[in-house]
């Protein structure tokens, strides 16, 4: 469990430090006052760039730009994350410098943000990404098994761009995509069965979404590869396999493929699937980082969302604009306040609402 955080000239906080226990914690203040900047700095516990896939120069506060560092502790390590101008990002746990993959195994961490709302009716990038960010907070390997194939993929797409035409050349890089592809599909189906059960049965106030890979891509990927090396020479990169596929979610009680339904109904799928992703994931630290989801549910779901969290096997930390919001979680929640004063954030613990 996430206990102590720590945001060091990090965006719009110069230093900002909150404490967490079992509760939820409830984020609240004005637009622009800094609490979507406290949940980005959460999910930068985990690899990757964060809720808002921002590069490590952008996270550095404006006014100083001496770099920026987030300090984590959670019952059993210490986790320090941080970024010096024109560096890339570094990590640190128990005060030993580890690859980013590792920040995965010690907290899973989960998010649902507005960004994410026009998910269903995008391209397939971002629905990728999201698949293997669930996938990840299920097997923390899959991180490795995505960079080993991103990695052949690159050095074929050398080989496709340069036009070489040695075949013994594709060969060997083929097949490490083939090895690392079976384990990625591995991964990504043990993820969807695990958020399946977890839905399955589930007393909850939102409707179930059944998700499934769409263009999974060939059984025999070597084969295909070495099969399409001409098609691909053409188009100048690898045109099959694991990341080409696609997410589709379907509206399981009415049977209706996310993209069609109402806006309403779609946010109401992610808030699902989240809480099912936290409950699937039972007796791992799990933290869930809700960016202003409560503001776009009526009152009566709204306190259909509290009493789910409260019983979550997970921390929840979530953000809207007014203290009103969570009125009706009232004592059940912890609270912090951000304001902005002459643009820097202000974070202050209050009581119960
Ligand atoms: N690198 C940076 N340096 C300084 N300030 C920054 C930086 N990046 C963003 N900010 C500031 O952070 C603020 C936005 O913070 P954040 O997104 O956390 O707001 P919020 O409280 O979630 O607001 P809203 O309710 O509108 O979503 C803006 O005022 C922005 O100018």
């Amino acid at each position: 469990m996430l206990r102590e955080l720590t945001l060091l000239q990090f965006r719009s906080h110069r230093r900002s430090h909150l404490t967490f226990d079992g509760r939820p914690v409830a984020i609240y203040g004005p637009n622009g006052a800094g609490k979507t900047n406290i949940l980005e700095a959460i999910s930068l516990l985990s690899p990757g760039r964060g809720l808002r896939r921002a590069s490590a120069e952008e996270l550095m506060r404006r006014a100083e730009a001496v770099g920026w560092k987030i300090r984590a502790e959670t019952e059993l390590h210490e986790m320090e994350t941080s970024a010096l101008p024109g560096a890339s990002r570094e990590v640190l746990i128990d005060g030993k410098a580890a690859p980013q993959v590792a920040l995965g195994r010690i907290l899973r961490v989960l998010w649902l943000v507005p960004a994410m709302d026009r998910l269903w009716i995008e391209g397939a990038e971002g629905r990728r990404r999201y698949l293997d960010r669930i996938t990840l907070s299920f097997v923390p390997a899959h991180a490795e098994a995505v960079l080993a194939y991103e990695k052949a993929m690159r050095e074929r797409n050398r080989l496709l761009k340069d036009q070489v035409s040695d075949q013994r050349w594709y060969h060997a890089l083929e097949g490490q995509m083939a090895e690392a592809a079976a384990q990625i599909a591995a991964n990504r189906a043990e993820a969807l069965a695990r958020i399946t059960a977890a839905q399955d049965g589930a007393s909850t106030a939102f409707p179930a979404a059944h998700l499934a890979i769409v263009n999974g891509g060939p059984e025999d990927l070597a084969a295909a590869l070495a099969e399409g090396r001409r098609r691909d020479m053409a188009a100048g990169r690898t045109l099959e396999g694991p990341h080409r596929v696609d997410l589709e979610a379907i509206y399981a009680e009415k049977d209706v493929p996310a993209a069609l339904c109402s806006t309403g109904e779609q946010k109401a799928l992610l808030i699902s699937l989240v809480l099912a992703n936290a409950r699937a994931l039972a007796g791992e630290p799990v933290v869930v980082l809700l960016d202003e989801v409560a503001a776009h549910l009526d009152a009566g779901r709204r306190a259909a969302l509290y009493d789910e969290i409260c019983t979550l096997p997970a921390q929840v930390v979530m953000t809207g604009t007014g203290a009103e919001l969570y009125d009706s979680l009232g004592p059940r929640g912890r609270y912090y306040e951000v304001v902005e004063h002459e643009g820097v954030s202000q974070v202050n613990e209050r009581s119960a609402l």
